[in-house]
């Protein structure tokens, strides 16, 4: 058996002990290592070997081909497994383990799809990467460097592995924040840790904000394009008539202020030759009119854009950062690149990726711009390193070769983008795939659309937004893409639906006077296009980079439908129409769809979920009420305002009051309302509170999951909490486990603005039980990885992994107490006491030791006090008394809404102003009522009126 390590393994205490173990696993001698298999399901395909009394060591087993491979992972030192990066806090009775033979381990290794033969060193993302040759040399290249590679040839996973080795502060930034919060999420995944490293991850948005945030929002296509469309029709330029609005865009932040040196003036623009713009040169002075007046839109209606404010921002932007990656560089413009770069506290230390034949977004991307970035520096010219990925680790070997044909056409045709993305691509994997083509008949339509249509595996792409309406009659799938929307996305199977029949000019144009002899080289020469003056590549680009993205999109069969089967360019690809087509689908699970729905969610692709839910899910609203803000205010003012008779309101407020944890609110209702069990809240609050959820409370997860099917998994339970939330409280961990594998959302909120986490910490904090038993496992799967706040100024990421996360969420989940239980009602801030109560009884693996010490937690609070000076204050809090802090108010949270990301103010997220309706004005009570008023008007929020329970008594003193 073959012995691989991964790249931090450290054996050196063990050096010998590791030598004899690792010898006798490589001859399949388990019993002599003394291997034992571990059990649970987090890390079931993990073994141990036992390396001396004290000592342990951990590895896993892989199958390369008909090879199977022992992965060395961790050395446990002195029987410690607590501290295992792979067990992550699991509790381990050696006692128990049972011994297991190496032919039993080997028939569940899990498959590697790639292994160098030469190389012993794995990598590890969400899974063991083999680098080959040329991976290998890029990771053990200095930086600066640039890595060129087409679709699927692991830069990312590359460019993660390097920065994992940076000291000190690094960033990742790439344009889509989707990507970045997933290589965040790859970065971190199997425990990696890294002392003496902050890794910060960000869409280049973000970064913008990290900086300072813009004013308003940013101008999205949509709003772009409404705008346009008045433009358009009232200036009745005959010369905009014909022009999309997307070429329009591109010329605006691809061309004229894309540049390093901010926008272009008028007479820079009429002056650019002619490969540098879309347009000839006689449209220009319209195109700068137009943009002059896309300059003051903006303005009116409070939008902005990336590249003017890049520009804008570089006086702010001071050098922060030991190192930076941009990943999808093709998607940033020059003036953007030359901001991220102006953070670096070095010039040079930084890693530049992306691919772009990959251009669809409007862009106006070359390598020389990128490198003329850095070759203003002599030193780094020469230091400067660039390298090509030609391999592709994600496509079947059949689409790589029609995607290596485009490539040869596309540089016969047009001559080379430039010398960098002048290449074409192995395929690695083992898959073949096919590629078929077939006649755009009804009936063949009619077959396909009936076979894929309930799959999950399967997506049909068509060129642009308005093609969809055609591809509709014939494909119900919810999983329909246009190019724009399929960038980065990938499935097994893809159906590329009449992407050269409609487009078929455009597309004899780039076939014309390529011939099949042209293309028979199996490399690509430097070529210049024929013809200098020649802009048919920038006219064209769109098309064949589409076409490009369309067909990288799947890991393992295309299919091309087509009226014009006969088309040259099919000819060119070597394609030939198929009489039938051979589809192998299954229908996807219900499971398979939330998760997919889910999955699409976080990409933004919200046109395709509600199409899921609608479609294939049919998901019924809830039969309940759900007591929401409106419903719960509805409730109050029938029962103290108009005194309605019927005791079912007032239960019903008293079932809300044991739920959210309201002890004034059960005070009234029984001195106030004559609802006498009210009374015993403090016994019966828990009991009562359960009663709304007690299916969440059983082993048996069936009955849950069955109304996540008919309502959706995000639907309200009566308190207005999701599934999510309920399992948490409940502390069921399977429940949990079983909710997000089918796609539940934990950044859902309820009308306190508490997610699944806050629930569950809500418990933690109230008792001991919880906190030590599921709490650990629940905290694992709940935490979102980061929150993000607005300071006033900029935007702080708080990672998961800072020590200012926990704090802050702790924070969070008190914050509503301070002001209904009385308990802290002169000050309504905490102090170290408070919090250390409440952190008493968690597990060492959420809050460590030493971050539990008195000193460590006031330094931690006073760092980030707003008007502390110091240089990595996130300006958390404020200090409201001596020792005690509150949120500092002018903060706003990030938070998602209807499918889009705004800041709510702090307090608005807390809903203060609904907290209010649970906050007494009577006596013993005014002063945490003065503070609640003191907040809202510090926040510039509306007063808060007079609780609705309190209407009938004597008001406010
Ligand atoms: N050496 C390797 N062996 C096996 N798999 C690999 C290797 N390198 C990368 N991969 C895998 O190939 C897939 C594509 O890699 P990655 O996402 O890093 O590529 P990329 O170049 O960033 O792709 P794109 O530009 O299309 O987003 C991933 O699943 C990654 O884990």
């Amino acid at each position: 058996m073959k012995i691989l390590e991964i790249a931090d393994l450290d054996t050196s205490r063990v050096r010998l002990a590791y030598q004899k173990v690792i010898a006798a696993i490589a001859n399949r001698d388990f019993r002599g290592a003394q291997v034992r298999k571990l059990t649970g399901a987090a890390y079931a395909d993990l073994y141990r070997a036992r390396l001396n009394d004290a000592d342990r060591l951990i590895f896993r087993l892989l199958r390369h081909d008909d090879e199977v491979c022992a992965l060395m992972l961790e050395v446990i030192v002195n029987h410690d497994y607590g501290k295992s990066r792979f067990l992550r806090g699991a509790v381990i009775d050696e006692d128990k383990l049972v011994a297991c033979d190496a032919a039993e381990a080997e028939s569940g290794a899990r498959p590697l799809r790639y292994l160098n033969p030469e190389v012993k060193i794995i990598h590890l993302l969400d899974k063991p990467i083999s680098f080959d040759d040329v991976q290998d040399a890029v990771f053990r290249a200095p930086p600066p460097l640039v890595i060129v590679g087409g679709a699927g040839s692991g830069k990312t996973a590359l460019t993660l592995e390097k920065l994992k080795h940076v000291e000190g502060e690094a960033l990742y930034v790439t344009h889509s924040a989707y990507l970045a919060q997933s290589a965040r999420n790859l970065y971190y995944a199997n425990g990696f840790e890294r002392a003496g490293q902050e890794a910060t991850f960000l869409s280049y948005r973000e970064f913008v904000e990290s900086i300072h945030v813009p004013p308003g929002r940013e101008a999205a296509w949509r709003d772009f394009a409404g705008w346009f469309q008045r433009v358009r029709q009232s200036v009745k330029d005959p010369e905009l008539r014909g022009v999309d609005g997307h070429q329009i865009l591109e010329e605006i932040r691809g061309v004229i202020t894309a540049g390093e040196r901010g926008a272009l003036s008028r007479e820079d623009y009429l002056a650019l030759g002619v490969r540098q713009s879309i347009f000839a040169a006689s449209q220009r002075g319209r195109l700068y009119d137009l943009f002059e007046k896309y300059l003051s839109w903006l303005k009116d209606a409070k939008l902005y854009d990336l590249n003017l404010i890049a520009h804008e921002w570089r006086a702010k932007a001071a050098p922060r950062y030991d190192f930076v990656v941009i990943d999808e560089v093709q998607d940033i413009t020059p003036v953007e690149l030359a901001l991220v770069l102006a953070t670096l506290r070095h010039p040079g230390r930084f890693l530049l990726c992306g691919d772009s034949n990959q251009i669809v977004h409007p862009n106006f991307f070359s390598w020389a711009q990128v490198k003329s970035l850095f070759w203003r520096e002599p030193e780094l010219a020469q230091r400067q390193q660039l390298s090509m990925l030609t391999a592709n680790f994600r496509n079947s070997r059949e689409e790589t070769r029609v995607a290596n044909q485009l490539l040869k056409i596309k540089q016969r045709r047009f001559g080379s983008i430039d010398r960098e993305s002048n290449f074409l691509v192995r395929a690695v994997g083992a898959e073949a795939g096919v590629v078929t083509l077939a006649p755009d008949k009804d009936d063949l339509k009619r077959e396909l659309n009936q076979k894929i249509r309930q799959s999950t595996r399967f997506a049909v792409l068509v060129m642009r937004e308005e093609d969809k309406i055609e591809a509709r009659k014939h494909f119900t799938t919810p999983l329909l893409f246009s190019i724009h929307e399929a960038k980065g996305l990938e499935y097994e199977n893809i159906v590329l639906y009449r992407f050269i029949s409609d487009h078929r000019a455009e597309f004899n144009e780039i076939a014309d006077g390529v011939t099949a002899q042209d293309l028979t080289a199996d490399e690509l020469d430097y070529r210049r296009a024929k013809d200098k003056t020649d802009k048919s590549l920038e006219v064209y680009k769109f098309f064949v980079n589409a076409l490009y993205v369309a067909l990288t999109r799947a890991t393992a069969n295309l299919y091309l439908i087509e009226s014009d089967t006969g088309h040259r360019l099919f000819e060119l690809l070597e394609l030939t129409p198929a009489g039938r087509v051979q589809v192998d689908a299954k229908q996807s699970s219900l499971e398979d769809w939330q998760r997919e729905a889910r999955k699409l969610e976080l990409q933004g692709k919200q046109e395709q979920v509600d199409a899921i839910r609608r479609d294939i899910l049919r998901q019924s609203p809830v039969p309940w009420p759900v007591f929401d803000q409106a419903k719960t205010t509805e409730l109050l003012i029938k029962v103290f305002r108009d005194r309605a008779p019927g005791g079912k309101p007032r239960q019903q407020l008293f079932d809300i009051a044991c739920c959210h944890d309201e002890p004034v609110l059960a005070r009234w209702l029984a001195r106030n309302a004559g609802l006498d069990a009210a009374r015993q809240f403090d016994r019966q609050r828990d009991s009562i509170a359960r009663k709304s959820y007690s299916a969440y409370f059983s082993k048996n997860l069936k009955e849950v999951l069955y109304q996540c099917a008919s309502y959706g998994m995000e639907h309200r339970l009566p308190m207005n909490q999701t599934p999510l939330m309920a399992a948490a409280a409940a502390g069921n961990v399977a429940l949990v486990e079983a909710l997000l594998e089918r796609g539940a959302d934990r950044q859902n909120i309820d009308h306190f603005g508490y997610n699944a986490l806050h629930w569950a910490m809500r418990e933690a904090f109230r008792d001991r039980a919880f906190a030590s038993g599921p709490f650990g496992a629940l905290y694992e799967l709940l935490a979102p990885s980061s929150v993000d706040v607005n300071t006033g100024e900029r935007l702080v990421r708080i990672d998961q992994r800072h020590a200012e996360y926990f704090l802050f969420q702790t924070f969070w989940v008190l914050f509503k107490p301070l002001f209904t239980h009385g308990r802290s009602q002169d000050i309504a801030a905490l102090d170290t006491r408070a919090i250390l109560a409440a952190w008493d009884d968690l597990p060492i693996a959420i809050v460590a030791e030493e971050r539990r010490k008195k000193p460590y937690l006031s330094g931690l609070m006073a760092r980030n006090e707003v008007d502390r000076d110091y240089a990595y204050n996130r300006r958390l809090f404020k200090r409201r008394a001596l020792g005690r802090y509150q949120f500092n108010s002018a903060l706003a949270l990030r938070q998602r809404r209807n499918g889009e990301d705004v800041w709510t103010p702090i307090f608005e997220a807390l809903n203060l102003p609904f907290i209010a309706e649970f906050t007494p004005s009577d006596f013993g009570w005014n002063r945490a009522r003065q503070l609640l008023r003191s907040y809202l008007a510090e926040a510039g929020m509306p007063e808060a009126s007079l609780p609705i329970a309190e209407e009938g008594m004597n008001g406010e003193n």
